[in-house]
């Protein structure tokens, strides 16, 4: 089995509708991942199974060594970084931003009555720091942009020292100055050896960091085309993930597409 994560005919089906069919994916140790497809392919629901936060219907979903179904989901939660806007949603909006992070140690959004040592909230601290938002650390959550909450949320991501870090489409709704600062950090952490696994959800080729190593192409619930990033993020490929004829280039290390 994988390191990470050893997917074997995975599906999901919700009231009548498949929202998965028969995925078959491994991530290795560090690998980095764009998992790409248009809207309703289903990225969302796979990165919902690879956070233990759903069960598949079908097929076996090995996460970290550990089989989906017969692990304790609370055991397995904390070895996994998420940043999604489901997540987001969740932080109440008087939350202080350094509490956004450091709660992620209990697995909870909003800060009641759990108790923190000095490691974890020097950790946070920490985390603000990498991330470029340590002086918005006293701040209440609800009042940062979009492009410092998405940083703070990758903090926290951070927060448990995660084996597999997932983040769903973790530039959306960013401007052009917000994503490449997010590309950039996240070129970081991908070139890093000591970062975890990570498997990036996007719409965009433009959004994809440096050093991330391989992608997974999604349409209607299915993989149209899985691999490394250089060999299989072609015009062919996308242009069949997107359902029209695309065009495909690389500019130094980044990518870039359009309709061809
Ligand atoms: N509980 C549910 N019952 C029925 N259909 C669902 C359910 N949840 C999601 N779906 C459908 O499953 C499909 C895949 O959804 P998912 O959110 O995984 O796609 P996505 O690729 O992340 O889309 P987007 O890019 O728009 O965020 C969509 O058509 C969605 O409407």
């Amino acid at each position: 089995m994988s390191d990470v994560l050893e997917f074997a005919g995975v599906g999901v089906r919700r009231g009548g509708n498949t929202l998965l069919h028969d995925i078959d994916w491994s991530v290795e140790e560090g690998e980095r991942w764009v998992v790409i497809g248009p809207n309703g392919a289903g990225k969302t629901t796979l990165l919902q199974i690879a956070a233990a936060r759903i069960h598949p219907t079908m097929g076996v979903a090995g996460i970290l060594g550990e089989v989906l179904g017969t692990v304790d989901v609370f055991d397995l939660r904390p070895r996994i970084g998420l940043a999604s806007a489901a997540l987001a949603d969740r932080i109440p909006a008087e939350e202080m931003v350094r509490d956004v992070v450091v709660t992620a140690s209990w697995g909870v959004t909003g800060r009641w009555r759990e108790e923190y040592d000095e490691m974890d909230t020097g950790r946070a601290d920490e985390l603000l720091v990498a991330l470029g938002v340590d002086h918005l650390s006293t701040r209440r959550f609800s009042t940062l942009s979009e492009g410092e909450r998405k940083r703070v949320q990758i903090a926290r991501a951070l927060m448990t020292d995660p084996e597999l870090m997932l983040l769903d489409e973790p530039a959306a709704g960013l401007d052009l100055r917000g994503r490449e600062d997010l590309v950039g950090r996240l070129q970081t952490l991908a070139e890093d050896i000591e970062s975890p696994a990570m498997v990036l959800v996007t719409h965009h080729v433009e959004e994809i960091p440096p050093g991330f190593t391989d992608i997974l192409m999604l349409r209607d619930g299915q993989v149209e085309a899985a691999g490394p990033l250089e060999t299989t993020l072609t015009g062919e490929n996308l242009s069949r993930t997107f359902g029209l004829p695309l065009v495909v280039d690389k500019h130094g290390n980044r990518w870039a597409a359009r309709a061809a």
